[in-house]
């Protein structure tokens, strides 16, 4: 593989993501693969919110975010959460810098005219720090906070979404979001549910309006669809697991694969 693999770590699957998994971003940076790392938190900032008695709202998978609750959303993704992920690194080999969108203005962004509170629009992802920091031979690992152009505000944004911007920004190869589920599930007639291996924009728009897509899998899918629109060649959505990783990496059918359209073949056939 030649282009950036942009990874992005849901929140859902932090606390499960086991040793192996680092170790194969490890290795995968042993064979000069450049990956961008962009983590969630989702869950740590519910716990944290839970103990400053704040109750955590959201409105289709986007957290509503008043003054208060972006102070712990900032406190938990740049403090504790992109610091537990370099040092997972760290400790399985890699070499990793954190950083967050704030820094370098790397999330540029305006506040949403939604009724959301403190969340940003990202107008522009700056390559300068993730690029500085991938050719000193470190995993950037990004916090998803944004930041005014006049540098005064912080804004809280969707992981999923931050990732889409920096993967479409860098114009990578994959960008591989990583949850707590294989992928998106469809109810089958037998009454399970199964892992659609490959999805499209249509098909999408129909499973949010039906509620087979439901929460954070809102956001991950809009944001998938936007990364593929600006450019990215590739993004799948499969579980933290050091096989899932490194099967979409070799090309294997991991997880959901998402496409435009249905008669879309990407390069190489994938
Ligand atoms: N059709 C679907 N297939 C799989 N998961 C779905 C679907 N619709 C909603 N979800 C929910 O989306 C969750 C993943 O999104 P989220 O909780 O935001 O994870 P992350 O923190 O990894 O971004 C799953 O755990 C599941 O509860
Ligand atoms: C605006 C918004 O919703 N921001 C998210 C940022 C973290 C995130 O997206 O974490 P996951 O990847 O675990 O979902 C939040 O406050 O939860």
């Amino acid at each position: 593989m030649q282009g950036i693999v942009v990874i992005k770590c849901g929140g859902s699957t932090m606390d499960q993501l086991p040793d192996s998994f680092f170790q194969a971003i490890a290795g995968l940076q042993a064979q000069g693969q450049e990956i961008v790392i962009v983590h969630g938190g989702g869950p740590a900032i519910n716990n944290m919110l839970d103990r400053v008695q704040i109750t955590p709202q959201f409105v289709d998978g986007l957290r509503v975010t008043c003054e208060d609750t972006l102070r712990v959303v900032e406190m938990v993704l740049c403090g504790s959460i992109n610091k537990a992920l370099v040092k997972r690194l760290t400790q399985a080999g890699a070499k990793a810098w954190g950083v967050s969108g704030i820094d370098g203005q790397t999330l540029l962004a305006t506040k949403t005219p939604r009724p959301l509170g403190w969340v940003g629009e990202i107008k522009k992802a700056d390559t300068t720090i993730p690029k500085a920091i991938l050719g000193q031979g470190y995993v950037p690992v990004i916090a998803p906070l944004s930041v005014s152009e006049d540098g005064a505000e912080t804004f809280n944004v969707n992981a999923d979404v931050a990732a889409g911007a920096i993967a479409a920004a860098l114009s990578a190869e994959k960008l591989i979001m990583v949850t707590d589920v294989p992928g998106i599930m469809q109810p089958q007639p037998d009454g399970t549910k199964a892992v659609v291996p490959a999805t499209s924009a249509e098909e999408i728009q129909e499973m949010i309006q039906t509620e087979v897509i439901t929460g954070g899998m809102i956001p991950k899918v809009q944001a998938a669809l936007d990364a593929l629109g600006q450019g990215v060649e590739q993004v799948v959505i499969c579980r933290g697991t050091a096989e899932d990783l490194l099967g979409v990496c070799a090309g294997q059918a991991v997880g959901t694969t998402v496409r435009m359209n249905v008669n879309y073949v990407q390069r190489g056939g994938k």
